[in-house]
């Protein structure tokens, strides 16, 4: 798959930009904060309905305006399709799918498929559990329509169960959060479960590729519950919330779930996070990361669009090298702010953009 058009209308620092890519090597060259990233947040945003930064939604809109406008025409091998979305200071988000409006965001998300990798991502292994939940919950979101529905409703259902604790509460009610909690968890851990057996063995097979077979990269899903079976979860995750009630009174918190879940990464059988040296960590991430890509084509038949959001400065000219090796055949859309490093990126299909202050140009080199 391949993004051709974006569209954006006071989107950030834009007050007005159209952009035409190539199904190749897309290069954004600039200097800080000219608005590199924003155009990658935009395509990630028709992919997902939601910024990959963490931030409201109105965040998004230029300063000073009351609407952002985001369009993309991408193309697959069934045909071309458009995804269009509006943003408003005052109203919900709308969205249309071939111009049609689309009242259920399930609809829209994940149509166009997008793995953005980011200096966060090469982090992946080092920093705490929410940073692997975050990249587990942004695959699910792509290939499982329904995933973020679920995410969200659970999440309602915590905040709202969290403020019974810390409050005079009625003690009848938390069991009817339990019950919520129990059931959309269950679809959460499920997917999870299964997402991470598929991505054990492929992460295994590129890891040793990548490190010509130095090293064996293991992943584990570690949470309150590992079952195969979705109701068996449903009761055992029932019964971790009621069991641990007394415990979470005291804390004022829910201690127990899918909140908590993480990803186990060992190298050559030790704690990747404890003992690895940073440069296999790194290694590792590139790993999960590329993974992550073939597991969207399994689940798609297509490769998604890969944006590279100022990774290639992070590596060393050996890990930049497998990288790039192992990407050809997808669209690549990748920012940069050094014009020596567009020297290095030894790719034929390419076309670059110089970014300045929210206008984009073509440059020839
Ligand atoms: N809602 C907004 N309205 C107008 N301008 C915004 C808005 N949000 C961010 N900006 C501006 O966008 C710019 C940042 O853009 P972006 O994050 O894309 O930078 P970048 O070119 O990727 O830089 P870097 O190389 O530092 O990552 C900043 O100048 C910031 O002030």
């Amino acid at each position: 798959m391949f993004i051709k058009r974006l569209e954006l209308i006071n989107f950030r620092n834009y007050s007005n930009l159209n952009i035409e890519f190539i199904n190749g090597f897309n290069i954004l060259y600039g200097q800080n904060a000219q608005g590199k990233t924003n155009i990658l947040e935009a395509i990630n945003y028709l992919s997902l309905l939601k910024s990959h930064r963490s931030v409201k939604d109105k965040e998004l809109i230029k300063w000073g305006k009351g609407k952002a406008y985001i369009k993309g025409v991408f193309q697959k091998n069934l045909g071309d399709f458009s995804v269009e979305v509006l943003i408003s200071e005052e109203s919900r988000k709308e969205a249309k799918l071939n111009g049609i409006k689309q009242n259920k965001a399930s609809e829209v998300i994940g149509n166009a498929n997008v793995v953005i990798f980011s200096p966060d991502d090469l982090r992946l292994v080092k920093e705490g559990p929410e940073v692997r939940r975050k990249f587990i919950d942004n695959e699910l979101n792509q290939i499982k329509p329904k995933y973020q529905y679920y995410l969200s409703l659970y999440n309602k259902a915590l905040f709202q169960r969290n403020n019974l604790l810390k409050s005079n509460f009625d003690k009848s009610l938390i069991d009817v959060y339990d019950q919520q909690l129990a059931e959309y968890g269950s679809y959460i851990v499920f997917h999870r479960i299964e997402f991470i057996k598929k991505l054990s063995i492929i992460c295994r097979l590129f890891h040793r590729k990548i490190t010509d077979g130095k090293e064996e990269l293991v992943i584990r899903y570690k949470g309150d519950v590992y079952e195969e079976d979705i109701n068996k979860i449903k009761e055992k995750l029932y019964l971790s919330y009621k069991n641990s009630i007394e415990e979470d009174l005291k804390k004022g918190y829910t201690s127990k779930g899918p909140q908590r879940d993480d990803l186990q990464i060992f190298l050559n059988g030790v704690d990747a996070k404890t003992f690895a040296s940073q440069g296999q960590q790194r290694t590792a991430a590139i790993s999960l990361k590329l993974s992550e890509i073939e597991i969207i084509k399994g689940e798609r038949g297509e490769y998604p669009i890969l944006l590279l959001d100022d990774v290639m400065s992070e590596l060393d000219i050996l890990r930049q090298k497998h990288l790039l090796d192992s990407l050809k055949g997808l669209q690549i859309i990748l920012t940069i702010t050094g014009i020596d490093d567009l020297g290095r990126l030894d790719f034929k299909n390419k076309k670059i953009f110089e970014v300045v202050d929210g206008r984009v140009q073509i440059k020839e080199l």
